[in-house]
């Protein structure tokens, strides 16, 4: 039976991974309100239909810091995709790359960033960071990403330690197994650990953006004085998060934090959001409410647990599907036909 609802990728992820590898990926901090949160926001947002305005040929695409995308949903970086597949992070990029959209890699992931890069030509990648306390390791890190012809830097800013994930210490969870590592840490002849920054400051994001030429995304701003502040340091976008409920328990829903952060914002760079987009609906509430794309984390790796390569490009695939049956029932053309009093709060 054909899959429809990334719900159902779930379901078929939960059958077929290990029950503590699944935990891994659905779970989130403390008690999880956040991880809730974010999709229940979405559900209690509707959305008003614009009617009688011929809209027959539709433009779901994007452009986003110089990389054109055929629709305005990402792919989050998540971590450690051969849990999921043998082919891990290389079935998720030609997946991507099928679905002419970006795909952002994960620094955890456990394919390097050049043999994603080579295992899946035209794809559209830009690469997540964790800032390293050795400033020569990281400025190496992002090297190896200008070289792979990443087209960005997402630089994840809400992980100044990682969150306490219960399921994981319940399980017994801390280390992938003996045959993946995280390919981007290897440093000669060993792999460093990822390290969380807690003296992480606006002061390495100023030398980043002198390290590199490529934009700069801000992942994990959820503050809009943050957002406002980070204008004021030369990044290219901004991405709305609270890391899908896996860093500080109880921080709002995404969708509920967006206005803010894109009224702080005033235009100057791209918002990006993501956290419990799990209908092509909840895109273009994102994308009415100033978003100028969204990224799906956790329906990927269900789609690569269900089916490898070919699950996630079905998850992409139904999601871009969604999203242009969503919009043609709100009489808009273009994903810039969206506007914020198409969003109405249902309870
Ligand atoms: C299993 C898993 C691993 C993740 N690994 C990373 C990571 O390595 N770097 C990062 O910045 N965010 C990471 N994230 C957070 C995602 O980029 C994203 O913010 C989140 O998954 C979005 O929520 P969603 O899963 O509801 O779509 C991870 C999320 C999950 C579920
Ligand atoms: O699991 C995560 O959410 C994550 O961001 C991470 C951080 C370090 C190593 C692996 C994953």
């Amino acid at each position: 039976m054909e899959r429809l609802s990334l719900r159902e990728f779930e379901a078929a992820a939960h059958d077929r991974l290990e029950p503590a590898h699944y935990d891994y990926f659905a779970g989130g901090a403390g008690d999880e309100i956040t991880v809730r949160a974010n999709e229940v926001a979405f559900e209690r947002l509707g959305l008003l239909p614009r009617v009688l305005r011929g809209t027959v040929k539709l433009q779901t695409g994007v452009t986003l810091l110089g990389s054109r995308a055929a629709m305005p949903v990402l792919v989050a970086p998540t971590a450690f995709h051969r849990l999921a597949d043998p082919e891990g992070e290389r079935a998720t990029a030609r997946a991507a790359a099928a679905a002419e959209t970006i795909m952002i890699v994960s620094m955890a992931a456990t394919v390097a960033v050049e043999d994603v890069a080579a295992a899946a030509p035209g794809a559209r990648l830009w690469f997540q960071l964790y800032v390293q306390p050795d400033p020569a390791f990281t400025e190496a890190v992002v090297r190896r990403a200008e070289a792979a012809g990443c087209g960005a830097l997402v630089v994840t800013v809400d992980s100044p330690v990682l969150g306490l994930r219960e399921r994981d210490l319940r399980n017994g969870f801390h280390d992938l197994p003996e045959h993946l590592c995280c390919e981007n840490m290897r440093d000669g002849d060993r792999v460093r650990p990822i390290a969380m920054s807690p003296g992480l400051s606006w002061e390495h994001i100023d030398r980043l953006r002198d390290m590199t030429a490529l934009p700069i995304v801000l992942k994990g701003i959820t503050h809009p004085e943050d957002a406002r502040l980070a204008l004021g340091h030369g990044v290219s976008a901004i991405m709305v998060s609270n890391h899908g409920g896996r860093q500080l328990d109880t921080v709002p829903a995404t969708i509920d934090l967006l206005p803010d952060v894109v009224a702080a914002v005033g235009g100057a760079v791209p918002v990006l959001l993501d956290g419990g987009v799990r209908r092509g609906t909840d895109v273009l509430k994102a994308l009415a409410l100033g978003a100028a794309a969204v990224a799906v984390g956790r329906p990927v790796i269900w789609g690569l647990a269900a089916d490898g390569e070919r699950g996630v490009t079905r998850v992409l695939g139904r999601l871009r599907a969604e999203v242009e049956h969503a919009l043609t029932l709100c009489g808009c053309a273009s994903v810039s036909d969206l506007e914020p009093g198409m969003v109405r709060r249902l309870c």
